[in-house]
């Protein structure tokens, strides 16, 4: 039986009040596990990043808990908060927010200096086949080669878990399809427990279970019975 990762209990954000209130999330109860690849579906504003954002521990719940392992993040001061970042999280977003002026190596270096147990720049860069690449600038990269460093900066600190907020979605089905076939070789060689917003109906297939989100809440949690390669994926 997998270990739970993240357990969310009646997770609720409410942004702004009164006539403007924005109920975000509503009473979300989830369980994230060891290893596994989730992926997160549902319709623009439905609450998937305000989910991601609080169980990286970038934004804080209304209401509701959330335990990382046996811990509870929702009790955590701003400064644990910024200690769990550090250590245990990595985040990929849509755009890259690479350093222009730091080759692909220099800006995974900057996370690898500062790391408890971290891999060197080269390992990290290798394991999204970047190894290559590893002395250009983010402008003499494709948009799809840009995201992996941003990967390899963000798992060269060996985070139990990766986040990912719509990891693709810049980017063309050939390049994108290479940033998901790295996402699924970190999942599988060191077991990061990896969580990823789509749009991409299709991607939901390679992930052991999808997470259905409408109106702030989970309207549905699927198991894979069979999974398929990233290489499968059509957009
Ligand atoms: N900082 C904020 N202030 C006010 N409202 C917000 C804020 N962040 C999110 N919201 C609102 O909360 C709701 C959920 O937003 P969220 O970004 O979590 O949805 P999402 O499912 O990730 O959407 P998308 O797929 O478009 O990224 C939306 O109605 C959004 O407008």
């Amino acid at each position: 039986m997998a270990k739970a990762v993240f357990r969310t209990e009646g997770l609720t954000k409410i942004y702004g009040s009164g006539d403007v209130e924005v109920r975000a999330l509503n009473g979300v109860d989830v369980t994230l596990y060891e290893s596994e690849m989730v992926v997160l579906l549902g319709p623009s504003g439905s609450g998937k990043s305000t989910f991601l954002n609080i169980v990286g521990g970038l934004d804080t719940p209304t209401s509701g808990t959330v335990h990382f392992r046996d811990r509870e993040l929702t009790a955590y001061s701003e400064r644990q908060l910024t200690r769990y970042r550090r250590d245990h999280v990595g985040f990929v977003f849509q755009f890259y927010n690479l350093i222009p002026s730091l080759t692909a190596w220099e800006n995974v270096a900057l996370v690898t200096e500062v790391a408890r147990d971290p891999m060197t720049p080269d390992e990290a860069l290798a394991l999204v086949d970047l190894s290559d690449r590893m002395s250009h600038f983010p402008a003499q990269m494709s948009g799809g080669e840009q995201q992996r460093v941003a990967i390899a900066r963000a798992i060269a600190k060996r985070p139990e878990v990766l986040l990912c907020d719509e990891p693709t979605g810049a980017l063309d089905s050939k390049t994108g399809i290479l940033v998901l076939e790295a996402l699924a070789r970190i999942n599988n060689e060191l077991g990061t427990s990896t969580a990823i917003i789509t749009h991409n109906a299709t991607i939901q297939e390679i992930a052991h279970r999808v997470i259905f989100f409408i109106d702030g809440k989970i309207s549905e949690v699927k198991t894979n019975e069979t999974r398929i390669r990233p290489s499968e994926v059509v957009w």
